[in-house]
């Protein structure tokens, strides 16, 4: 049974375990950063003890000596703080590049493995969004948030204690507003978590019209639907904005409740302190460096409640991130499979039927037939009758459902795919060119081919000439910036790489329907040698009147069922439904040409 793509449940805490498991890879970098924070936290913890020394050992008395020395020392600490500062943010950011380097290969990686029926079921903005933007999410938080709130926990706790030891009644004053603050952050990101993650969607949202509009601005501009598109971009822009407008105006609600709390405490160290400097049982040293200490206890709250948005984000991307790579790739090998190095030419179709993914219907029923070796074998039938799925099903780009494919008596699910399609050359309906040069895109599979191998088969699918008449010949790039290729041109370089394969099966899906009728007769002509020289078995889906004559055989297909079989004379002898189908379907024009 073919599943559906996968949506494994990867709770937002499972998923944000994963990443952090992944800095395994990088544990010394990881293991420098959280030293360098330890240090950078004892820095600042010493800053303030030099101030007390400085001036109760060194101004009050006026010991000259001890002033310069605290100075001195201040500036070590200060330096000592750069280094371990920059350490920090230097290690953790390469710790962060690496977890993101490591992600987008598995990503890719998995896009590559992931059966057609993944990729025919998700869209490609989403799977690009995850690949950019959602693993942005997860570098920023191990980049800058995870540090973030390890160092402000180490701080927090630390200088909790330094402040208890100096003077336990201010420190109470002093922590009593930590858990008020505390709260006032968790109810700020409890708040606007949802926002958060809004932002992300409506920027998903948007990105997707964007591409959508790339990718589709011919027909925009054919249909003259520019005003109608930029407005539903506008409209989704303004969602973006005014999103974003509300948790600015969240984070001012929230913040100066906090500054004022600080405010607060620093006003009442600053009456308790005095008094009890002015009664002897506090010295100004201490009280100047126990003020010092407030600042360094509010701002870890801060960066924590700043950090805690990023990490609820990072989680839910995390989340999308690791659904792809935990898909199950449905079309895989099965032990112990064997090695496809031979074809003799007999395929079977037994009893096979298809559904697929997420279909009510069958798009094959009860197809059964059997090939013998050389055969030309030509599948008509009307359009969505299931031509291409019986293609599909011979590549195993998706499995059949019911009933088995065999290849000279072996399933071929017990092949490895690799072998079977490195056998199997396939050119498809679409002809899909890579960016590079005319070359490149020839050589696809063989980008070892030396140029006459490239020459002889551009001859072969009739492109040489046009590509000769190129003013950089082979090496002319096509694609986004390259030449522009018309649909017959890219078909004939799409033929001309699959005849560079080492095919034995040759299987092809509609890949003249671009080309010219005089061209599609040459070459058939050309293929007719190389197709008895090379290939054991040929399919053509057929779109002229000239293939399904040459056809050794011609399949029909009616409504996902095989109707009839035969040669073009015995078939018009007993099927009405393939004089129907050729008078519709099929491109007579051939016959004159
Ligand atoms: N990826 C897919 N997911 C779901 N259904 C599909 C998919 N591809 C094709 N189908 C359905 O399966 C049926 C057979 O499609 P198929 O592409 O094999 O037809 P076809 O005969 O090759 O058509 P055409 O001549 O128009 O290319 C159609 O009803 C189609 O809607």
């Amino acid at each position: 049974m073919v599943q559906q793509p996968e949506l494994r449940q990867n709770s937002p805490m499972r998923s944000i375990g994963r990443v952090l498991k992944s800095l395994g890879n990088y544990r010394w970098t990881s293991l420098g950063a959280l030293i360098s924070v330890l240090l950078l936290t004892v820095a600042n913890a010493v800053t303030p003890q030099l101030f007390r020394w400085g001036i109760d050992q060194g101004i009050a008395p006026r010991n000259l000596q001890i002033v310069l020395y605290s100075a001195a020392w201040m500036v070590v600490a200060a330096i000592a703080r750069g280094l371990f500062n920059f350490g920090q943010s230097y290690l953790a950011e390469a710790a962060s590049q690496g977890v993101a380097y490591d992600l987008r290969n598995k990503i890719f990686s998995k896009i590559q493995n992931l059966s057609f029926s993944y990729h025919d079921q998700s869209q490609t903005s989403q799977l690009l969004t995850r690949v950019t933007s959602d693993i942005e999410q997860i570098r920023t938080f191990v980049g800058t948030s995870l540090i973030q709130v390890i160092g402000g926990l180490i701080t927090l706790v630390s200088i909790a204690v330094i402040l208890l030891i100096m003077n336990w009644q201010l420190a109470l004053i002093t922590l009593s507003a930590v858990p008020i603050s505390a709260w006032l952050m968790a109810r700020f990101v409890n708040r606007n978590n949802q926002l958060f993650g809004q932002i992300q969607q409506q920027l998903g949202n948007l990105n997707a019209v964007l591409q959508e509009n790339l990718l589709g601005i011919r027909v925009v501009k054919a249909f003259v639907r520019e005003s109608a598109e930029k407005s539903r971009y506008t409209t989704l822009n303004d969602a973006l904005v005014t999103a974003n407008m509300q948790t600015i105006r969240a984070i001012r609600n929230t913040f100066p409740f906090i500054f004022l709390l600080s405010t607060l405490v620093t006003l009442a160290v600053f009456g308790y302190g005095g008094i009890q400097v002015i009664f002897g049982s506090f010295s100004i040293g201490e009280l100047v460096a126990f003020n010092s200490y407030l600042v360094l206890i509010f701002q870890p709250i801060l960066l924590i409640g700043f950090a805690a948005p990023a990490i609820a984000q990072a989680a839910a991307s995390a989340t999308r991130v690791f659904e792809v790579v935990d898909a199950a790739v449905e079309i895989r090998d099965r032990p112990n499979a064997m090695l496809f190095d031979t074809c003799g030419g007999r395929i079977t179709f037994e009893n096979v039927s298809f559904r697929y993914p997420g279909a009510t219907t069958e798009a094959l029923k009860n197809v059964s037939f059997e090939t013998k070796p050389k055969e030309l074998i030509a599948v008509l039938g009307m359009t969505g009758s299931g031509k291409s799925t019986i293609m599909n099903l011979i590549a195993r780009f998706y499995d059949v459902t019911g009933g088995a494919i065999r290849i000279d008596g072996r399933d071929v699910r017990d092949f490895t795919l690799q072998s079977l399609r490195s056998h199997i050359g396939i050119v498809f309906q679409e002809s899909t060119l890579f960016s590079g040069t005319i070359r490149d895109n020839i050589a696809y599979a063989k980008p070892n081919a030396s140029l006459e191998q490239v020459i002889e088969v551009a001859k072969t699918a009739q492109i040489h000439d046009f590509v000769i008449s190129l003013p950089d010949g082979y090496n002319t790039i096509v694609g986004e910036r390259g030449v522009g290729l018309s649909g017959g041109q890219k078909q004939r370089i799409a033929i001309a790489r699959t005849l560079l394969t080492d095919y034995s099966i040759l299987i092809l899906d509609d890949s003249t329907s671009a080309v010219d009728a005089k061209t599609a007769t040459q070459i058939q002509a050309e293929l007719d040698d190389l197709m008895q020289q090379k290939a054991c078995v040929t399919f053509v889906v057929a779109q002229r009147i000239s293939t399904v004559k040459n056809a050794d055989r011609i399949l029909l297909i009616d409504k996902g069922q095989l109707v009839a079989q035969g040669t073009h004379e015995e078939l018009m002898r007993i099927s009405p439904l393939y004089g129907v189908i050729l008078e519709s379907q099929i491109q007579h024009h051939q016959v004159k040409s």
